[in-house]
């Protein structure tokens, strides 16, 4: 009997594969985007609204606080609507945010906005991690997991280079903001092509049901090593020290060193995105976004490495020692902020390339949806702390110098779980430093 050819484009080929897996990195495009549109408009946010610091940093922070709630109490609604539905509500969520912090006409309302979209954007984050997992487990992982997060970086870097000059150019930080939401509209877009490939290749390949999987079980928490604990220290302080970092980073380039928003270019608006671009070193939300950019390059090109060396837990270590000296520097010199940026973003290549894909290495594999869903939660109460303190220090003192030397400090945290935690993995049999073949995902890891 012969065998019909497949077509090229069968759901068990790789051009299915990852088409799907455009899709499904597009899925986050908005919300990355409308993420750090408040920082990169944040001088404009704070002139035309009366908005102090701190308030910009609490924008931050209602993002973070809604997401822990959501990721503790969510996993009822995976269970309930499975992860197609589920990524459909979470991404009307990012979108609805997103349109009431557009329309916003003073703190309270942002902040509202911004806990509707931290509700769904995380969340969404969430699932998209399940359903690649799901299209490509044993397959070319890594490099998914690289080019997902590099599509999200576009979002940031555009966000960082292109919000302020909307802003000037419409002559109202308000379309900035409307363009926000229209990419977290052109996201739910995506989101049918995904929904409508995933239920066509669930059926054409009997996939088993899909389940979103990252939810909280709370009687699986005794059961994680202190490897699965160190890398969820280090994520807290690490991610700590970049993100809230990043929200009042173009404030500090504009303060401290008089860099501008925006080039000074008259010509259309696309010529100025594009002057924009190709001056990003030039401009305080430029400089902030080497750091986004670099991880956006070479984050698949940093999974293929990790996938072959090994070594992660070694390479978390050498990320957070990098950062140390990256933000002492931005903080107590005058020097060019560029070189510091730069080395900020070789921490930010390092650190997420090994350390997420570590977590289904110290985890039972029936353990990995509680394992991600918990870190996520407790990476976000960082994530919702930090800003807060950045632009009250700020505030406070008048310099950034002391939130310098606090994210500093945090690098430091962070070097001291990555030390520990490569003496734990030690100890565990060196999983995490194993490179392709040698490593196992730890099935038979035993809480100490
Ligand atoms: C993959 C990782 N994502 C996260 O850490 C998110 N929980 C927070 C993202 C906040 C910006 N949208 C990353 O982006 O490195």
């Amino acid at each position: 009997m012969t065998s019909e050819p497949l077509g090229v484009f069968h759901p068990s080929g790789r051009f299915y594969r990852f088409t799907i897996l455009i899709f499904i990195s597009l899925l986050v495009l908005g919300s990355y985007f409308a993420y750090d549109s408040i920082g990169a408009l944040e001088n404009t946010l704070m002139a035309e609204l009366h908005l102090d610091r701190s308030t910009i940093g609490s924008l931050y922070t209602a993002y973070s606080v809604a997401a822990i709630a959501i990721v503790f109490f969510g996993g009822m609604l995976y269970d309930k609507l499975g992860p197609r539905k589920a990524s459909l509500l979470f991404s009307v969520l990012v979108f609805l945010g997103a349109v009431i912090v557009a329309v916003a006409k003073g703190k309270w309302m942002l902040i509202f906005g911004r806990l509707i979209f931290g509700a769904g954007s995380e969340s969404l984050i969430v699932v998209q991690s399940a359903i690649i997992s799901r299209w490509f487990k044993g397959k070319e992982m890594a490099m998914a997991f690289g080019i997902a997060l590099t599509l999200s970086r576009v979002g940031t870097v555009f966000s960082f280079n292109t919000e302020e000059l909307i802003a000037d150019h419409f002559h109202s930080f308000r379309v900035a903001l409307w363009a926000a939401a229209l990419l977290c509209l052109f996201s739910v877009l995506c989101n049918l092509v995904f929904i409508a490939m995933d239920r066509h290749g669930e059926k054409v390949l009997s996939l088993q049901k899909a389940e979103a999987g990252d939810k909280i079980v709370f009687s699986d928490l005794k059961k994680f090593t202190s490897s699965y604990w160190f890398v969820v220290l280090l994520c807290v302080t690490f991610y700590s020290a970049i993100f809230p970092f990043t929200a009042l980073s173009s404030d500090m380039f504009h303060d401290k060193w008089g860099i501008p928003n925006v080039t000074a270019m008259s010509g259309g608006f696309l010529t100025k995105v594009f002057y924009n671009f190709t001056h990003m070193f030039n401009t305080a939300p430029g400089i902030t976004s080497i750091t986004i950019a670099a991880s956006m390059i070479f984050a698949p090109f940093a999974g293929g490495l990790v996938d072959r060396i090994g070594r992660r837990a070694s390479l978390m270590v050498v990320g957070a020692l990098i950062m140390i000296p990256a933000h002492l520097l931005l903080g107590v010199t005058h020097w060019n902020p560029i070189p510091m940026m730069a080395l900020l973003g070789v921490a930010f290549v390092l650190v997420p390339a090994a350390m997420w894909p570590s977590v289904p290495l110290v985890v039972e594999e029936k353990r990995v949806g509680t394992a991600f869903g918990l870190m996520t939660a407790i990476q976000n109460g960082g994530l919702a702390l930090f800003p807060l303190l950045n632009g009250w220090l700020r505030d406070k003192t008048g310099t950034y110098t002391s939130t310098q030397i606090m994210f500093s400090g945090l690098g430091a945290a962070g070097l001291l779980f990555a030390f520990l935690l490569l003496r734990a993995d030690k100890r565990h049999g060196g999983v995490l430093e194993a490179g392709s073949g040698a490593g196992s995902r730890g099935t038979e890891l035993q809480p100490e």
